[in-house]
C-alpha cells in the first residue's frame, strides 16, 4: 500500500500554515436544539456542513467527536463519512475522535476500520485508548505507518476522573502517564520535522512539569473553553512542548452557530488567542 506523506509532518505543515487550531465536530442534542435543528440525521446533517463549510479552509484540523454520529446509527455513520470527506477536501486534517482501544487482534480491526486508505471514514488520524496496555495498539502503530496516519493516545485526559488511573505510580517509580508519554517518544525516534504519534493532554490539568511532555509528536489538547481553561494557559501547562500543541476548541466555537460567519469569527478568535499565547511564550 503506498500511503500519504507521514501524518507528523503533514500536520507540521498546516500548523504552520494556519495556526494549530482544532475544531471539534460535537453535534450534542442541546447543540442542535439552540442551533434551531431537530434531533434528527436531517439536523446532524446540517449542523456538520455548517461547521465545516464554515472553518475547514481556515483551521488546521477538525476532530468530529465519532459518539454524536454513532448516536444516530447507520445514517449517522453515513453523515461522519461525508463529513470527513468534506474537510479533508477543504485542507483540513481530520482526527477521528473515537478512542478505540481493545486486545491487539480486535484492535487491528478497529485500524482498519478507520487508518486503512480505503475504508470509507480513513481519517488522518484517530484517538485511541492505551488503557489495555500500550502494545494492545501495535496494530494500529503500524498501520498509521503503513497509510501515512497518526494516532493521538490518551495520556493525560482533561477530566478529573482520569488521574486515579493516569497519575497513578506503577512498581518502577514511574506514573502510568508518564508510562505512555515514554513509549510514543519512542515511537517518535528520528521522526523530522514532528512525529506522528501524539498524545492527548487536557489543557485542563494545570501544572505538568513533572511529566516530559517533549515526545517528538504532537500533543491534542482539549479542555478549552467549556472545560475552562483558555489559550492563555497553554505556555504554562505545556511548557517547552507548547509548539507541538493542537489546542482543540468544540463548544466554546459550536455554541456560536447556526450563523457561519459568527462560527467562523469564534474560531478566528481563539486561532487568535492562541497566537498571541504562543508569540508570548
Ligand atoms: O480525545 C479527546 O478529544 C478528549 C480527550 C480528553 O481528555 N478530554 C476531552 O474533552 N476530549 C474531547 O474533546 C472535546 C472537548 O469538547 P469541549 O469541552 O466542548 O471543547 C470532546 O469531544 C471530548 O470528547
Amino acid at each position: 500500500m503506498t500511503g500519504l506523506e507521514p501524518f507528523g509532518a503533514r500536520l507540521r505543515r498546516v500548523m504552520d500554515e494556519r495556526g494549530p487550531l482544532c475544531v471539534g465536530i460535537d453535534p450534542h442534542a442541546s447543540l442542535l436544539a439552540e442551533w434551531g435543528l431537530g434531533d434528527t440525521v436531517d439536523g446532524l446533517e446540517r449542523f456538520s456542513r455548517t461547521v465545516v463549510e464554515a472553518v475547514a479552509d481556515r483551521v488546521a484540523v477538525l476532530k468530529p467527536q465519532s459518539a454524536f454520529f454513532e448516536r444516530f446509527g447507520s445514517r449517522g455513520v453515513a453523515v461522519l463519512e461525508t463529513t470527513v470527506r468534506e474537510a479533508r477536501e477543504a485542507g483540513a486534517l481530520v482526527v477521528m475522535d473515537a478512542k478505540r482501544g481493545d486486545i491487539g487482534s480486535t484492535m487491528a480491526a478497529y485500524a482498519e476500520a478507520f487508518l486503512h486508505k480505503d475504508a470509507p471514514l480513513f481519517s488522518d488520524a484517530l484517538t485511541v485508548s492505551p488503557y489495555l496496555g500500550y502494545g494492545s495498539l501495535s496494530p494500529a502503530v503500524a498501520l498509521a505507518r503503513e497509510s501515512g496516519a497518526g494516532l493521538f493516545v490518551l495520556a493525560l485526559t482533561s477530566n478529573p476522573e482520569g488521574g486515579e488511573v493516569q497519575h497513578a505510580v506503577r512498581a518502577d517509580g514511574r506514573t502510568v502517564g508518564a508510562t505512555v508519554l515514554g513509549h510514543l517518544a519512542l515511537e517518535n525516534a528520528g521522526e523530522e520535522p514532528l512525529g506522528s504519534f501524539g498524545a492527548v493532554v487536557g489543557a485542563t490539568l494545570g501544572d505538568l512539569s513533572s511529566y516530559d511532555l517533549d515526545m517528538g509528536g504532537p500533543i491534542l489538547a482539549p479542555g478549552i473553553g467549556a472545560q475552562g481553561a483558555t489559550p492563555a494557559d497553554l505556555p504554562a501547562v505545556f511548557g517547552r512542548a507548547v509548539r507541538n500543541v493542537v489546542p482543540n476548541v468544540s463548544r466554546g466555537v459550536l455554541r456560536h452557530g447556526p450563523d457561519a460567519v459568527a462560527l467562523r469569527d469564534a474560531s478566528e478568535r481563539f486561532a487568535d488567542e492562541i497566537r498571541a499565547a504562543l508569540t508570548s511564550a
